[in-house]
Parts: structure tokens; sequence; C-alpha cells
């Protein structure tokens, strides 16, 4: 039996004025799955998350969560509903050490689901997910330290800790891999198909050899449309993807 769909858009189209950011894109990701966005630079990739998660309004179509309908939510209520997103460093507060970045996104998150709990409960429950994240993102030794004082690959490590700190069901990532050094790649990558283990995974990302190592299915983008929606290896067979995105037959 085929898992349950855990995020699903219909039609889905943003215009400002007369130019068409994205137009009529229609896409799902089962519950477990990993679905990878690729187009070139400009192809609406970043514009589509940004109507996933609320930051923009559509103008056409539909987004659904599991079974609900939340074209209209707003971003926190998406959030709190199980819809993650990376929001590269404007979410990450530099002044502040790591582990009090990561508590503070499970304080947030476990405020909305365990608003009954005493405050002390909540701090303690807030404490084991920051720790737990940040051994997972592989950031345990850096605890203490300021998050302004990380590299940008660790920065980007310490964002991610921020989304999984939420636990959210879907999650949304744009590029994490970008300004990463070559040798943290192969890290990350393993961490993000780890993901999949409880979560559903929607992945922007540039690095083919990435993307074909870890989606079920990819979404290739272009001018705003979505060009194909396959697996990989459709995906890459497929002459109207190579001659409008790849150039050249891979
Ligand atoms: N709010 C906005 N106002 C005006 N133009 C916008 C807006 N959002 C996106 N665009 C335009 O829409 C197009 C698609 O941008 P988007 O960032 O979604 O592409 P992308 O595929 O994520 O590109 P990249 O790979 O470079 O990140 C671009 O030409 C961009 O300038």
């Amino acid at each position: 039996m085929k898992a349950a769909v855990a995020l699903q858009t219909e039609g889905l189209t943003f215009r400002i004025g007369s130019a068409v950011i994205v137009e009529d894109v229609s896409l799902s990701a089962r519950q477990g799955e990993l679905v990878a966005v690729i187009g070139p630079n400009g192809a609406g990739k970043t514009s589509l998350f940004n109507l996933i998660s609320g930051v923009y309004r559509p103008t056409g179509g539909t987004v659904r969560l599991g079974e609900r309908d939340i074209t209209r939510y707003p971003v926190h209520r998406r959030g709190r509903l199980g819809l993650g997103r990376t929001f590269q460093a404007s979410s990450v507060f530099p002044a502040l050490p790591v582990l009090e970045n990561v508590r503070l996104a499970a304080k947030t998150h476990l405020g909305g689901v365990m608003n009954v709990l005493r405050r002390a409960g909540r701090d303690s429950a807030a404490d084991g997910v920051a720790h737990d994240c940040l051994e997972r993102v592989g950031l345990a030794s850096r605890a203490s330290d300021l998050a302004g004082s990380l590299s940008h690959g660790d920065k980007r490590k310490l964002e991610l800790a921020l989304v999984l700190a939420q636990d959210p069901a879907v999650i949304l990532l744009d590029e994490p891999m970008a300004g990463m050094s070559a040798e943290d790649v192969p890290e990350l990558t393993e961490l993000i198909g780890e993901l999949r283990a409880d979560r559903t995974v929607l992945l922007i990302e540039h690095h083919m050899n990435v993307v074909l190592g870890l989606a079920d299915r990819v979404a290739v983008m272009h001018h705003g449309s979505l060009l194909a929606f396959d697996t990989p290896e459709k995906v890459m067979a497929n002459e109207t993807v190579q001659t409008a995105y790849l150039g050249e037959p891979l």
C-alpha cells in the first residue's frame, strides 16, 4: 500500500502584475518521501517554497498538508500544523550560544503543543530536544560557542537543527548545501536522507549527485512551470528536460 500524501499542490500559481513567477504547479509528496526540486536560476523554486510555506499568497491553486487545505493559512499556523522550513541565516541569533538558539526554537514549538505543562517541565524538555538536534546535525561539540562564530557550513547545519527542533512532519530545505565545504557535503547528504525515516522532505538542490542519490522523485521547474515530475531515472531520460534545462544529453 502506498503511503498517504503528506503535501500536495494543485494548480499553484503566483503572478505579480504581468510577470508569471509560478505557473500551474501540481505536485505531491507522500509520507517518508524525498522530493527534489531542481531547475535553473530564476526557475521559481524558492517562490514555490514561499507559496507552500505561506510567505507568498498564491494567485491561483491550492496547497494541502495531509488532508487539510492550508492555502489561506498564515506562516505560523502552517508551522504549528507540522510544516517546517529553513530560513537561511535570518533565523540564527549570532550573539547567542549555538545550544541556546536551538533551545529557543524547541521552546517555541513546545510552548505551542505543551501549553498545559509547567514552565520547568517545558524547559527541560526543550533542553533534551536541543541536545538531540545538535547531535543529529553534528554540532554537539560547538554547543557553547556563539552562533556568530560558526563557519558558513556550520551555520547551515544550525539552521537545520533549528527546523528539527520544531519537529515538523514536512520539511522544506532550500539549498542546504550552499556554501558548504566539499568534505561536509556527504555528511549532510546522509543526514537529509535519514530525515525520511519519520518525515517528508522537499529539497531544492543544485548538486545533481546529491539529488540523484537522495530523491525518490524529482520535480523539474523551468520558467515557473513544472516541466517534469518523476523518478530520477525517468527525469534524466526525459528529452524535454535535457533540452530545456540540462542543455545536452547526460
Ligand atoms: N516577490 C517577488 N517580486 C518580484 N519578483 C519575484 C518575487 N519573487 C520571485 N521573483 C522573481 O521570480 C523569478 C523566480 O525566482 P525564484 O527565486 O523563485 O527562482 P529560483 O528557481 O529559486 O532561483 P535560484 O536558483 O536562483 O534561487 C525570479 O525572476 C525572481 O526575480
